[in-house]
């Protein structure tokens, strides 16, 4: 039997509109909720990721500025304009889209964000607060694929998790909200053995290595939950994710497409975060 579609797109749109009424809230008690997306160089992907930001928060009703830099702004360039919203009442949440032009190092902008307007949740205060079980903003994509799994009741709780890949972004968030929820995670990566037999024990999978079509069928176990957070382009330039889902779908009891999956909802959760960041200038 084919699995259940988890449609990242209706969970988002469904959101959007609670959100919508708590931005009318807030405005109503004189808070509008305000984003700033410092965007560097002209990366194609990243321009409409931004846009499509961009767009969300307008239908929304959050105040969103986008600054467009050259891509060869400096180092200190970038941070004085970090600081310079940093300090600005107007915006609770700044956003450095990733990734950025090879001369600017990534970490020291990231640590530059005040951590209370670190809306993408990757300021190693936040990251630490995670991994100590008291979290506080967190990365986007995994939380709206936490989102996911609790809209459409996935078990998780004493459930065998797999998360492929490792970065600070995705891979280890991810395994570490799984963990919070009480799965049994194993993080694998591009290095690891028997990658997919340790795959194929996962009731819940999370392919997260940016290959396109790396997990067929041999990966997965009959019935488990695939998770795809690709995003790559094949030969003709079509939008593909790390799994192949056309096989996996056959296999799996729910898998999210790509796209209209994990990414609306990665902007979704963006958008609740600058919200949530508003609400605490009211109660602070
Ligand atoms: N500062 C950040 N940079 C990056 C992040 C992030 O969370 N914060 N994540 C990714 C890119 N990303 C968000 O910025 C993102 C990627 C994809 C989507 C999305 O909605 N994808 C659509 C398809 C879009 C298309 O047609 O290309 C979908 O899946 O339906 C949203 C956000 C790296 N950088």
């Amino acid at each position: 039997m084919s699995a259940t579609i988890i449609d990242g797109k209706a969970l988002a749109d469904q959101l959007s509109m609670a959100l919508k009424k708590e931005v009318a809230a807030l405005k109503e008690k004189g808070t509008t909720p305000g984003l700033v997306v410092l965007l560097v160089g002209d990366n194609q992907a990243s321009q409409v990721y931004v846009r499509n930001k961009e767009k969300r928060a307008q239908e929304l009703g959050i105040h969103s500025i986008v600054e467009r830099l050259p891509a060869d702004i400096s180092e200190t360039e970038l941070l004085e304009r970090v600081a310079f919203y940093n300090q600005h009442q107007e915006y609770h949440g700044i956003l450095v889209q990733l990734p950025l032009p090879k001369h600017i190092n990534e970490e020291k902008i990231i640590l530059a964000i005040d951590p209370k307007k670190d809306v993408d949740g990757f300021h190693p205060i936040n990251m630490g607060k995670l991994l100590i079980g008291k979290p506080d903003a967190l990365p986007c994509t995994p939380y709206g694929i936490m989102k996911m799994l609790e809209a459409y009741d996935v078990e998780i709780a004493g459930k065998q998790a797999v998360v492929i890949g490792r970065s600070n972004i995705v891979g280890k968030p991810m395994a570490q909200l799984l963990l919070m929820k009480d799965a049994t995670v194993t993080i694998t990566h591009s290095k690891t053995q028997n990658l997919a037999e340790l795959a194929k024990t996962a009731d819940i999978l999370v392919a997260a290595i940016g290959q396109g079509h790396f997990v067929t069928k041999d990966f997965v176990k009959p019935g488990a939950v695939v998770i795809d957070v690709g995003m790559n382009h094949d030969e003709n330039g079509k939008l593909i994710g790390d799994v192949k889902f056309d096989e996996v779908k056959e296999i799996a009891s729910m898998i999210t497409p790509v796209p209209r999956g994990v990414g609306p909802m990665t902007i979704t959760m963006l958008m609740a975060q600058t919200v949530d960041h508003a609400k605490r200038t009211l109660n602070p």
